[in-house]
């Protein structure tokens, strides 16, 4: 299978390169960067200092998804609009790893998914899957005498807040509960905000350092509190899972799938 990197000299593009280097059944078509960047008409083992690859670093979209079957986009939401719209019009598999997208945006991406198939999900790592799967059971089991506070940490470069993963943890709990994460979540407290109202999904957001991605589900009721943890030590972890999202998705129609539908959780 041929996969192409959009954002490929970024944090997790470079990861994601190697990853599908290394991963059996798969070539590495190229990858792209915005125009006027350095990378731009590099070959891609220059970046990952592999030698010569083959495979070049474009500023054209539409050629790197000429040349592949799919195409891996951590990126930028507005660039992943446009991306989707052009794995649509192309008929490749789109897998999208970039939050931070709003709802007009998700529409998008659901719009382009009616002929493409497309994946995409806050977070491609198995144990943040399992633990959105425990988050929904642990919500439906103790039910709103357990408040629900989400706390989460990353690396002082993140632009996004609460991250992506945090607002599926919310969405996995609000699930539970039955309810729309919308009508119930707190996103920020500051100042005399009153007491805390039941039923509330709070999130808290930390930055600083190199934190890959710390995620906590906090169930407190009087007298008892459940914590559910996730911490990433390795993007890798990121990158074989949408490596592995890419290799599922060639079997699949088009539509709108999440990581939970890969791994059937
Ligand atoms: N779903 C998951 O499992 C994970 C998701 N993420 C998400 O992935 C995204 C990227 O994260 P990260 O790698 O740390 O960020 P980086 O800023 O390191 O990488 C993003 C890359 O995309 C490039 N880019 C942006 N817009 C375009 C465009 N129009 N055309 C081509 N390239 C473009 C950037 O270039 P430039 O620098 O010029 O802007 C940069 O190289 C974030 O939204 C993050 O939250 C991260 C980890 C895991
Ligand atoms: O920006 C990051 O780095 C990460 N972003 C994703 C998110 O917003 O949840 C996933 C991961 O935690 C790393």
């Amino acid at each position: 299978m041929k996969i192409g990197i959009v954002g490929c000299a970024g944090r997790m593009g470079r990861m994601l390169m190697n990853a599908v280097v290394e991963a059996e059944g798969c070539t590495l078509s190229g990858g792209t960067e915005r125009p006027g960047s350095p990378q731009v008409g590099q070959d891609v083992g220059a970046v990952l200092g592999l030698g010569k690859l083959n495979a070049v670093i474009s500023d054209t979209p539409s050629t790197l998804f000429a040349a592949s079957d799919a195409v891996i986009d951590f990126s930028a939401p507005a660039a992943t609009v446009a991306h989707a719209a052009l794995a649509a019009e192309m008929g490749k598999i789109l897998i999208v790893g970039t939050t931070g997208l709003s709802k007009e945006d998700e529409a998008r991406l659901a719009e382009a998914a009616k002929s493409a198939t497309i994946v995409y999900a806050p977070n491609f790592s198995v144990g943040v899957n399992l633990l959105m799967a425990l988050t929904e059971r642990a919500a439906a089991i103790l039910g709103d005498d357990y408040d629900i506070e989400i706390v989460e940490m990353h690396h002082h470069h993140k632009v996004d807040s609460p991250s992506g993963t945090a607002l599926g943890l919310g969405r996995s709990a609000a699930k539970g509960r039955a309810v729309a994460l919308d009508s119930v979540w707190r996103k920020s407290r500051d100042g005399l905000v009153g007491a805390r109202p039941k039923g509330e999904i709070g999130f808290a957001t930390l930055r600083g350092g190199d934190v890959v991605g710390d995620h906590t589900v906090m169930f407190a009721s009087e007298g008892e509190r459940v914590e559910l943890t996730h911490k990433a030590s390795s993007r890798a972890v990121f990158a074989k899972g949408a490596v592995r999202a890419a290799l599922w998705a060639k079997e699949q129609k088009p539509g709108l799938y999440s990581m939970r539908d890969v791994l059937g959780l």
